[in-house]
């Protein structure tokens, strides 16, 4: 069954780093030595294969990683290799080095690339669900995730100490370019008076009114969260509307912004990463190719990774209803 073809793989990160990126290439590493492949690290992502900025690896490059935030393959955006032109530089390096098998550690773009590069050059190509954005289906959730989610929170509460002690109501903003997975988890986590995410679209006159019946009940601490990509705005843009209702309230707006993508990884995003990277060298050494691994049900399931990256997961509608419910 296992296809004695690959015997050389490349792992790349691309797209925003994500706490866990560390630990996945470390798996991804241990277990092609464990079945007996050389792994060759490709550094800055789609950039770096453009570039050949390719190196092999060993087990003292992947020593003390697994605990550490960021990705030291780093990470880029790369707008060349989204031309055919680009993608064929990348194809040639690929084959200069005798690479014949790529991991690609990315969000729903890096994905979209694997998935051309697989079509139009065959490339044996498997993925990972790397973004702190949580927006892949084929999977419960993204590595980074959870540790950003676990970042937020604490920083919320921090704000919530402040905004009680001077009676002010704060926006603060999440990050989640077009979901609302970070902010949702967030205004749950931390008894947010409401929760502004892109997939729904909350008038500004239902979110006034939250806040009046909040002052009503004399409720204190007014945080609400705002996620990045929200349909109404940002929170600045958000809070300046407000501030036009409601004149009287002290109105202060925190962006949380880029911390959220670092730190080391939470256990959760620990054993994802080690249990996907496992789950990617052995998925292509038994031909699974164009698809991405994921964990549902705590359990590993490969998905085509066109399917992935189809815009259909969306926030939980029960996790909306709650949210709604408990900040009333
Ligand atoms: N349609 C595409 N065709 C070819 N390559 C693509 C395509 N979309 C994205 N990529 C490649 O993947 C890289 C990363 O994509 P993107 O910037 O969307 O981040 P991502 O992987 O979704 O991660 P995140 O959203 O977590 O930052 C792009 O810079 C580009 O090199
Ligand atoms: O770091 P950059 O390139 O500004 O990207 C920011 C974007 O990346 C993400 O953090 C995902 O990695 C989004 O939530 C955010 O919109
Ligand atoms: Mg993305």
């Amino acid at each position: 069954m296992e296809n004695k073809a690959i015997t050389k793989i490349g792992v790349l990160t691309s797209g925003g780093d994500a706490p866990g990126m560390n630990s996945a290439v470390r798996a991804v590493v241990r277990s092609a030595f464990y079945y007996k492949l050389e792994v060759f690290g490709i550094y800055r992502g789609y950039e770096g294969l453009i570039q050949d900025d390719i190196k092999k690896l060993n087990s003292r490059d992947i020593a003390y990683i697994l605990e550490r935030g960021g990705t030291f393959l780093k990470s880029a955006r790369s707008d060349e290799f989204r031309t055919p032109e680009g993608r064929k530089i990348a194809y040639e390096n690929l084959k200069k080095h005798g690479i014949d098998a790529l991991v690609v550690i990315g969000g729903d773009g890096s994905l979209t690339g694997a998935h051309l590069f697989y079509k139009e050059f065959g490339v044996p190509a498997i993925g990972l669900p790397g973004t702190i954005d949580n927006d892949l289906a084929g999977t419960d959730f993204t590595i980074g995730f959870d540790t950003a989610c676990n970042t937020a929170i604490q920083a919320i509460d921090k704000i919530r100490d402040t905004a009680t002690s001077h009676d002010r109501l704060f926006f603060v903003e999440v990050m989640g370019r077009d979901a609302g997975f970070i902010a949702i988890n967030a205004g749950i986590g931390s008894a947010a008076a409401a929760t502004l995410i892109p997939e729904k679209k909350m008038p500004i006159e239902t979110l006034i009114e939250r806040l009046k019946v909040r002052e009503k009940a004399k409720k204190q601490a007014n945080v609400v969260i705002v996620a990045e990509g929200g349909k109404s705005g940002g929170a600045l843009e958000i809070s300046q509307k407000v501030k036009k209702f409601l004149p009287n309230y002290d109105i202060k707006v925190t962006i949380l912004g880029h911390l959220q993508r670092g730190g080391s990884p939470t256990s959760f995003d620990r054993l994802l990463s080690s249990k996907l990277g496992v789950a990617a060298v052995e998925g292509l050494l038994h031909g699974k190719y164009d698809v991405m691994a994921g964990l549902i049900n705590n359990k590993v399931v490969y998905t085509p990774i066109k399917r992935a990256i189809v815009d259909d997961k969306d926030v939980d509608e029960e996790d909306f209803r709650v949210a709604k419910i408990l900040s009333t």
